[in-house]
């Protein structure tokens, strides 16, 4: 199960996904162009190097789309590295639609057959929960994991997320991040249930920045009561981001290897030699917080 494979990889190698996100500056960094060759390049290298190091890897969608085709095919040629390389991929695409175009996403990435295959993508709710519905119901039939977004790292997502749910909509009186967490929640709980129980990590996660301080807690939610994995965008790759992990999830979340902690330009900024000794500095930051 998505949830499960996910949390024994943080087990094994601790809680780092590292972001592929080629920016300009780091394809300089790195000695490469700024085309889709470049960005290939720059991918395949840094699976290569993380293979055993990390357990996920986030390929970041919007790098390789703005080179057109022979970008997506950088991005397809990346997720199958990553996949042969034994690493869990997070494709980061949130995306999000009415219904019956959501179905289509989700077919996109999470059927097994499709180029752009991933273990798990990143979605976005606000086109309201029920939207995502085909995407949710495809990560179930094919084992893969959605994360859902819920309070960003962004200070713009504020206005959307932190709002309370109109009078007469099911989220009433409740804050719009808590109401998707308490969504996820019971996703989580009837895949629980329809196995029978137990305490496996589910396969829907949420999007939580290790940057919002106690939002979460004015909001009046816990992020860990979802009972599935929390993508947590992590400054730094320094030691940073360490002491707001636990402030914002706490020790037991982290323990039960709930929480992956991802970093882009902090590891990948270590060059193509740094990139692994950065992110296993990282991991061995974070992985006894619990
Ligand atoms: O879903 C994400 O990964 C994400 C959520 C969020 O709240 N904030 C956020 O920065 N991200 C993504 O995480 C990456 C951040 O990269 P760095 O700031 O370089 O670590 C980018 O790909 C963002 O799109």
């Amino acid at each position: 199960m998505f949830g499960a494979r996910l949390a024994e990889a943080m087990a094994e190698h601790g809680p780092v996904c590292v972001g592929i996100d080629p920016h300009d500056h780091l394809l300089d960094l790195w000695g490469l162009p700024h085309t889709a060759a470049g960005v290939r390049e720059f991918s395949l290298r840094t699976v290569a190097e993380l293979a055993g190091t990390v357990a996920a890897v986030k390929p970041q969608s919007a790098f390789f789309e703005q080179y057109g085709a022979a970008g997506v095919a950088a991005l397809e040629e990346t997720l199958a590295a990553a996949r042969e390389a034994g690493l869990i991929t997070v494709l980061d695409v949130k995306r999000g639609d009415i219904g019956s175009t959501m179905g289509a996403y989700a077919r996109a990435y999470l059927s097994p057959d499709s180029p752009l295959a991933a273990d798990s993508i990143t979605v976005s709710p606000y086109l309201g929960f029920g939207a995502l519905a085909p995407a949710l119901e495809l990560a179930g039939t094919h084992d893969r994991g959605v994360f859902v977004l819920a309070l960003t790292s962004n200070p713009e997502g504020r206005e959307v997320q932190h709002a309370h749910g109109a009078a007469g909509t099911e989220g009433f009186g409740t804050s719009v991040a808590g109401s998707i967490v308490a969504k996820v929640a019971a996703h989580n709980a009837a895949e629980a249930a329809a196995r029978g129980g137990g305490d496996e990590l589910g396969r829907f996660g949420l999007v939580v920045g290790a940057t919002i301080g106690t939002a979460a807690s004015e909001l009046g939610f816990d992020p860990a009561s979802c009972a599935g994995p929390i993508l947590a965008p992590t400054p730094g790759a320094q030691g940073a981001g360490v002491a707001e992990l636990v402030a914002v999830f706490g020790a037991a979340a982290l323990a039960r290897n709930q929480v992956l902690a991802t970093t882009s330009r902090g590891v990948l900024g270590a060059g193509p030699d740094g990139v692994r000794e950065a992110a296993t500095f990282l991991n061995e930051a974070l992985r006894d917080l619990g």
